[in-house]
């Protein structure tokens, strides 16, 4: 039997990268998998194709996680698509690098409330639905290494990650009592959408690359197999975890 046989899962910023390949994972374990994304349709539109060459039934559901009313809509389309809610991967994320002493308000407005409340109401909503159905489930942020260690251009985004890895622990004790499970994944850096123009500095790639005892950055995809596995019930006494997936990169100090 597959590890996600019979599961539903939903994955926020399922369009491209991390989402995506999460999403197209938990189909390949036998989930059926609903995806929230904010503009990239036609990559939605092909994610969810791919789920369902995996012999899965997939949902593209539109909507910016930054809006609270998004978190209930799109845990609502997925029930009435799929009849329940098993899984919740709370990916979605931006990160626009900027200097601190100059940092737009706006800029750190945005971030906080797409990453961390944005974050924080999907999982609620799903903890809700979960709560309700009665039969446990399984929460798994997408943090990152950033929860752990700073970044000069990332003083807005970096909060926003340990913020993330807190809420999983607070909420690991507020619903074990359910047996919903809630941990986090720490991604290292990962080839992406979201870093193409920072790592697009050879000498900034070469210094990460460099730092990786694994040899390489990582792909989207390195992340499925980890994310798959919080989601599953080979994970069932694991909760209120944070899973570092980057290469070794946290822990290369000399
Ligand atoms: N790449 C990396 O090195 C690392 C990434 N992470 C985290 O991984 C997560 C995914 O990023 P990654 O895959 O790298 O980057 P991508 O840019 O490829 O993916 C981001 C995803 O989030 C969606 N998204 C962005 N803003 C919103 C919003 N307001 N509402 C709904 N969906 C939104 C995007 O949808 P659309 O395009 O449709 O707008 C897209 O599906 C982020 O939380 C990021 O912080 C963590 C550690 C390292
Ligand atoms: C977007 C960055 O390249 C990426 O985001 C993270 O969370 C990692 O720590 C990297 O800095």
């Amino acid at each position: 039997m597959k590890l996600l046989q019979g599961k539903t899962v939903l994955v926020t910023g399922g369009s491209t990268g991390i989402g995506r390949a999460a999403a197209i994972g938990a189909a390949k374990a036998g989930a059926d998998v609903a995806i929230n994304y904010r503009s990239s349709s036609a990559e939605a539109e092909s994610c969810i194709a791919e789920i369902e060459a995996a012999g899965q039934r997939g949902l593209a559901v539109q909507g910016d996680v930054a809006d609270p009313a998004v978190a209930g809509e799109f845990i609502a389309k997925a029930v009435e698509g799929f009849g329940k809610v098993d899984v919740m991967v709370s990916n979605a994320g931006i990160c626009p690098f900027h200097s601190f002493l100059d940092m737009p308000v706006e800029t750190v407005q945005r971030t906080m409330n797409v990453n961390l409340l944005g974050g924080y109401f999907m999982c609620q909503a799903a903890a809700r639905q979960m709560v309700e159905q009665g039969h446990g489930g399984a929460i798994v942020a997408v943090s990152s290494i950033s929860a752990l260690v700073g970044g000069e251009y990332q003083t807005h985004y970096t909060p926003t990650k340990a913020g993330l890895h807190s809420l999983m622990q607070s909420a690991a004790i507020a619903l074990g009592k359910h047996n919903i499970r809630c941990n986090s994944v720490l991604p290292g850096t990962i080839l992406t959408e979201i870093n193409k123009d920072d790592l697009a500095d050879m000498e900034k790639r070469a210094r990460m690359e460099a730092r990786i005892p694994l040899g390489r950055l990582g792909a989207a995809e390195d992340l499925a197999g980890p994310i798959v596995f919080l989601a599953s019930d080979m994970a069932s006494y694991v909760t209120g975890a944070a899973l570092l997936v980057d290469g070794g990169a946290f822990v290369n100090l000399q």
